[in-house]
């Protein structure tokens, strides 16, 4: 794989409220992402996936740390060369396609929409082009392009957000639990597309998820998160043979062919941070490469247990 770092995530905080009353959904999170690869980041509902995906295109504003696109920051203050570039690298891909496509407009329009809004697209005739372009790209006919979202299924319709987000030519796609919302029969179906498009198009993925199963085949290192913090992160392959953290043996063991090592271990079937594993008042944890690649989140007693497991 080649290892040129596409975004840098560093110690990445987001907080919602005011002063009197903070909320922090993101707290001291890190992660790379590799050019051409395909980064996992999963975790359940309101574990702060959705809001690192907004803070990266710029929606929800970083509260400490920084994120680095390309060698450049992005994050706090930035020119509106970099802003415009931006808008045309990164694209969105979201969860619910019932939801995310406006049912007023043609999907010639929806398709276009980020084309429009930079204004560089050329000729009228050229744009239709491009809108053409990107329907055959995402499996679907180019005469679709003057129908409305309605005459379309949940899977047709994830393909359109596909193709919204092509017309951009991005490098970096962000995959807001692209299939949770699709019937589970054609579900496949739109991951085998992502699969092709980044083949032929060279995308880098982060794809989020809140199933460990999900990403499993489609992702090269996976990051689990909880309630705001990365607690593992590993390549795949390592993540499911090995997982250390406790969260994540309980997230591995909600999958219903469960993983051997974690199926020898049946004391940990769920994760209670408040439990005596976790004495973090005292001794607060760190986020330590445990061996080369795999990474956890843990203090010194726990990295040292992680440590005797990897021996
Ligand atoms: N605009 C906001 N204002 C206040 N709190 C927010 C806002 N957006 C998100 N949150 C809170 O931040 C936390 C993380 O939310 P986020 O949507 O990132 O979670 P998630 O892991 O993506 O969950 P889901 O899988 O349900 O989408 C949640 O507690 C959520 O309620």
């Amino acid at each position: 794989m080649n290892k040129e770092k596409l975004l840098e995530v560093k110690n990445l905080r987001v907080e919602f409220g005011n002063k009197n009353n903070k909320f922090v959904a993101v707290n001291d999170v890190n992660f790379n992402i590799y050019k051409g690869e395909t980064f996992g980041l999963v975790g359940e509902s309101g574990s702060g996936k959705t809001t690192i995906g907004r803070a990266i295109i710029r929606i929800n504003p970083a509260a400490g740390g920084e994120i680095i696109y390309s060698g450049k920051k992005i994050s706090g203050k930035i020119d509106s060369d970099t802003d415009r570039a931006l808008t045309k690298k990164i694209q969105m891909i979201f969860q619910d396609p019932m939801a995310s496509l406006n049912e007023r407009a043609k999907v010639d329009y929806i398709v276009s929409e980020g084309l429009y809004n930079l204004k560089n697209y050329g000729t009228e005739e050229n744009r239709k082009k491009i809108v053409e372009q990107a329907l055959l790209d995402v499996g679907l006919l180019p005469e679709f392009a003057s129908r409305f979202p309605h005459e379309f299924s949940g899977g047709q319709r994830q393909r359109i957000g596909i193709a919204r987000a092509l017309v951009m030519e991005p490098e970096l796609i962000i995959a807001d639990e692209p299939i949770s919302a699709l019937d589970v029969s054609i579900r496949a179906q739109v991951i085998n597309l992502l699969s092709e498009l980044q083949k032929q198009k060279g995308l880098t993925y982060l794809f989020i998820a809140h199933d460990l199963s999900v990403v499993r085949f489609i992702s090269d290192r996976i990051a689990v998160i909880h309630k705001g913090k990365i607690v593992e992160l590993a390549e795949t392959e390592m993540l499911f043979d090995c997982p250390l953290h406790p969260y994540t043996r309980s997230l591995l063991s909600a999958i219903p062919t469960p993983n051997p090592r974690v199926e020898r271990n049946k004391k940990i079937e769920s994760y209670d941070p408040g439990s005596s594993h976790f004495d973090y008042d005292k001794n607060p944890p760190s986020w330590v490469e445990i061996v080369p690649g795999h990474f956890i989140l843990g203090n010194e007693r726990e990295v040292s247990e992680y440590r005797k497991q990897l021996d």
